[in-house]
């Protein structure tokens, strides 16, 4: 779907499908380099982070794998208590292997901090970061991305897996969300 099929919903555009494509194929360039024969594993965090990973996965010219987890935060009622259960873990074992995490947001930081914890205790060879957004002004905890898209403002975006209530994730761009969808 393309912003324009909702542009009501929506205020600011802040990233056209023609931006996030350039980024991806940026990022897969220096992701090629630094990996080269080393087949690293891919691991998307569900559900935001399908449409990057689908799109990065494609983009690299070396051999990968995937895996996939699905992680979800209680406590209060509130996703960034920073008290993550895995709902859905690997099915792969990570002794030795280099693995790159890959995310729509860091919004608190809080679910890639704690992710990075989780992984780097299994024996991975190394632990790396993708995420396509960072909210620089949200953030409740320091994370290092060693691949970054673009760092947006601190507002309620959506589009590109990213979703208000499970909508909006099929969107083409990303673009922040009108205050009366959700008032
Ligand atoms: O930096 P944080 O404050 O922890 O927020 C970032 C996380 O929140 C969103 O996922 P969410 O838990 O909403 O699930 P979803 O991916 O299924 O939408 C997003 O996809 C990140 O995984
Ligand atoms: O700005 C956001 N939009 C949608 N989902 C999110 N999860 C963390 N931050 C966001
Ligand atoms: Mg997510």
């Amino acid at each position: 779907m393309e912003l324009d099929d909702v542009r009501d919903d929506l205020t600011d555009v802040l990233i056209s499908k023609e931006q996030i494509a350039g980024k991806i194929g940026e990022l897969a360039r220096r992701i090629e380099r630094d990996y080269d024969d080393q087949r690293p594993l891919l691991v998307g965090v569900l559900k935001g982070a399908v449409m990057v990973m689908a799109d990065l996965a494609r983009e690299l010219r070396i051999h990968i794998d995937m895996d996939w987890m699905a992680v979800s935060s209680y406590g209060a009622g509130t996703k960034s208590s920073g008290v993550v259960r895995i709902l859905k873990d690997l099915d792969t074992d990570l002794t030795g292997r280099h693995v790159l995490i890959v995310e729509d947001i860091i919004d608190s930081g809080l679910t890639l901090s704690w992710l990075l914890q989780n992984l780097e205790r299994r024996g991975a060879a190394s632990v790396r970061i993708c995420a396509l957004l960072r909210k620089p002004d949200a953030a409740k905890v320091d994370v290092h991305v060693e691949y970054l898209g673009f760092d947006i403002p601190n507002e309620f975006v959506v589009g590109y897996g990213l979703d208000y209530a499970e909508r909006y994730r099929n969107l083409k761009g990303v673009a922040v969300l009108a205050p009366h969808v959700y008032e």
